[in-house]
């Protein structure tokens, strides 16, 4: 809702995600590396480190037939189904349903030796930015994950390191109109995935295990997401 506290801040990074999403890979002059491609994946990232801590920006383009960008912001944005794709996850807590559209989370991420256990408090915001204003223009769905504090949890009070990350899924749905008069099937449609994600692992960890984790994790996340969805949306009714 327009009045809560957070509302000005989630405006703000949601807009400004949405314009970094949309920029692309940029010139190669711009340090984009790739990193990681399986068939239509490709995953890129910059090697930028904060206090001697790793912070590489990650950018992954995805294009997957057969589901929508409303479909994958909405198993990506609600919290029911977390557990069934986001498997480095210990523990997830709803702290607060801000809006139908803007929820505030609290997780914790299993342990990954040698690096301590992790936790993260962000407030996560799903928005369909319609094309009405000129027609040929992309319809986007997104959902911006960005972290921010909670006086109940208090950073670093317990077993877990607290990160902060900025992440943001943006979708652009394709469809191929079938012969006139025939209905759309998900065979004429397919998904532009942009996932962007900026993850400051809060305490030192060496950059070399972290890039290792992030080479191995990354794409892992992103193929098991991708492919729940298809296979949560398979036998149902297009969600445009
Ligand atoms: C030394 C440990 C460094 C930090 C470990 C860690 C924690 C959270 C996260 C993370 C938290 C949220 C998101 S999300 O996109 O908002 C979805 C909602 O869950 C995404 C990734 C990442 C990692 C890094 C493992 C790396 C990693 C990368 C993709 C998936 C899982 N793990």
């Amino acid at each position: 809702s327009a009045s809560h506290r957070l509302w000005p801040e989630i405006e703000q990074v949601v807009h400004q995600q949405v314009a970094w999403a949309r920029l692309g890979l940029g010139d190669s002059g711009t340090g984009w590396q790739l990193f990681a491609e399986d068939g239509e994946m490709r995953m890129y990232r910059r090697e930028e480190e904060v206090d001697g801590m790793v912070v590489d920006p990650l950018k992954a383009v995805h294009i997957v037939k057969g589901i929508t960008g409303h479909e994958v912001c909405h198993y990506f944005f609600s919290p029911q189904y977390r557990y069934d794709w986001e498997t480095t996850l210990e523990q997830m807590t709803v702290l607060e349903t801000i809006a139908d559209d803007s929820c505030l989370f609290l997780q914790t991420h299993k342990r990954i030796w040698p690096a301590s256990q992790r936790d993260v408090i962000f407030w996560s915001h799903i928005r369909h930015l319609p094309n009405d204003q000129d027609r040929d223009g992309p319809d986007i769905w997104t959902v911006v994950n960005h972290s921010t504090e909670h006086k109940d949890y208090p950073a670093n009070s317990g077993k877990c390191v607290r990160i902060f990350l900025t992440v943001c899924m943006l979708c652009q749905t394709r469809v191929i109109p079938p012969k006139e008069g025939t209905p759309i099937t998900r065979d004429n449609i397919s998904c532009k995935i942009t996932y962007c994600s900026v993850v400051n692992p809060g305490g030192w960890a060496p950059a070399s295990v972290l890039r290792a984790l992030y080479k191995r994790e990354y794409p892992k996340f992103l193929k098991r997401f991708t492919s729940y969805v298809t296979n949560q949306t398979k036998d149902k009714p297009i969600m445009f």
